[in-house]
């Protein structure tokens, strides 16, 4: 719209700040899109980085106004008109490196099209090539480990101070133990927040199976216990969940694990996904409460399945307000706002459950980096917001010239 002269420069100079300069354009600037079907052998041959570069760089010089209105003229035909601008406008380009399946949740069409219209051009990363070599990003978004990969992006933001990195990978692996994961919440004191933010106890088990009922006792853990793996790292194993619900059977299971005290939350589940400074919560149904009757009668460890996965929304549910009651918004944003400077990070979503009975006592269990975004509503707005947004912030930090 900016770039077409839709918004007028009256509007512009109504919110004030506004600077009025002098633009020969010959027709409106569009973003130009090429699709292209091409097999892969073509593909290689023509589209080189030289090539995708080029074609980047020069509409970015276009819009920032790098080509002058004189260069402009010289090719006659021109038409000079006056345009207000509040700064220049640049093509924002994210270099993604993400699992193909976390690319097919997340890069859906509707946030692909949006952000082209934003003036964002989403690149892939091929791992296969150094990433000097792609660039130049304004953002990397990343949800990749490995030791390699990391030296890729610590190396790339060393000798690329200006790109943002969406997050630094030794933040992201703080999220990949379960136990680093919580530590942060526990140390947080939320008072004046209209509720209390607490964790579940838990111990780690990292060898000797057969330590853990002695272990469980001593360390005065009540049952039942939920067992998960110490570490996740994004493979369906790290998501194997087991209930106990006496502690012997617990050797049965392969350390290093985590032993979490079972939190009675009546069956909902809140995910909180954070973007930046957005926060947007949705419900998911849960494992549901169990009884001192059922603790009593029943021993054991049982495998349970992904129980909060998308498939189980209770958003449009009509749920008892004293289960399904969204925990107050100013817990959430103190809580999002205090985590996002403590862990280093700008995405990624909590899941915090209600402990059953009472009204403002809540839980965090797992906090998982760059989640199922594509899942969140609106996702497509918030997200393009967000890396403008970031963009934006990063050009007004910069020294004038
Ligand atoms: N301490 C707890 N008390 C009660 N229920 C729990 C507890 N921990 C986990 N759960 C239940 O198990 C589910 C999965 O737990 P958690 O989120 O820790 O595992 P995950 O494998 O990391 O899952 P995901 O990555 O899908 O969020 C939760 O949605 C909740 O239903
Ligand atoms: O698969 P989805 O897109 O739904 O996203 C899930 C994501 O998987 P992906 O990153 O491989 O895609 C998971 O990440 P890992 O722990 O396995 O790394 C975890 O964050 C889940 O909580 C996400 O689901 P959500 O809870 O947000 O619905
Ligand atoms: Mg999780």
């Amino acid at each position: 719209m900016r770039i077409n002269g839709e918004i007028t420069p009256q509007e512009e100079e109504e919110k004030g700040e506004a600077k009025t300069v002098r633009l020969s354009i010959q027709q409106p600037r569009k973003l130009v899109v090429v699709g292209y079907a091409l097999t892969s052998k073509k593909k290689k041959s023509f589209l080189q980085p030289k090539l995708e570069v080029l074609a980047r760089v020069f509409w970015a010089m276009r819009i920032n106004g790098e080509i002058t209105p004189q260069e402009e003229e010289e090719k006659g035909e021109a038409k000079t008109v006056r345009l207000s601008i509040q700064q220049p406008r640049k093509l924002v380009v994210v270099g993604y490196a993400l699992t193909s399946k976390k690319k097919k949740s997340f890069l859906q069409p509707k946030l692909e099209v949006l952000a082209r219209n934003k003036g964002i051009l989403f690149v892939a990363i091929d791992l296969n090539r150094p990433l000097s070599d792609q660039g130049p990003f304004d953002v990397i978004l990343h949800k990749l480990s490995g030791k390699d990969w990391c030296e890729v992006i610590e190396d790339y933001q060393q000798k690329h101070l200006e790109a943002i990195v969406l997050d630094p990978p030794d933040a992201i692996q703080h999220l990949h133990n379960r136990q680093s994961m919580l530590q942060d919440v526990a140390d947080l004191d939320l008072s004046d927040c209209q509720g209390k933010v607490c964790v579940p106890r838990q111990m780690v088990v990292n060898k000797d199976p057969s330590s853990i009922p002695r272990e469980v006792t001593k360390a005065g853990l009540k049952l039942p216990l939920v067992a998960k793996p110490l570490v996740v790292d994004g493979t369906a194993k790290s998501h194997e969940l087991f209930l106990a619900y006496d502690e012997f059977s617990l050797s049965e299971l392969e350390p290093p694990l985590v032993l979490q005290e079972f939190v009675n939350h009546g069956g909902v589940l809140f995910k909180i996904y954070v973007v930046g400074e957005a926060i947007k919560v949705v419900r998911r149904f849960s494992l549901p409460n169990i009884s001192k009757c059922e603790l009593a009668k029943v021993a054991g460890v049982f495998r349970f399945p992904r129980v909060s996965s998308a498939a189980s929304s209770a958003d449009d549910v009509d749920l008892d307000p004293s289960v399904g009651e969204l925990p107050p918004r100013p817990l959430l944003e103190r809580l999002a706002r205090e985590l996002r400077h403590r862990l280093g990070l700008r995405l990624f979503n909590i899941d915090m459950i209600r402990e059953h009975g009472t009204q403002d006592v809540f839980y965090v269990i797992d906090i998982n980096y760059f989640p199922g975004y594509g899942k969140m509503p609106d996702y497509e707005h918030t997200f393009t917001d967000f890396l403008l947004g970031l963009v934006q912030s990063k050009y007004k930090k910069r020294p004038a010239k």
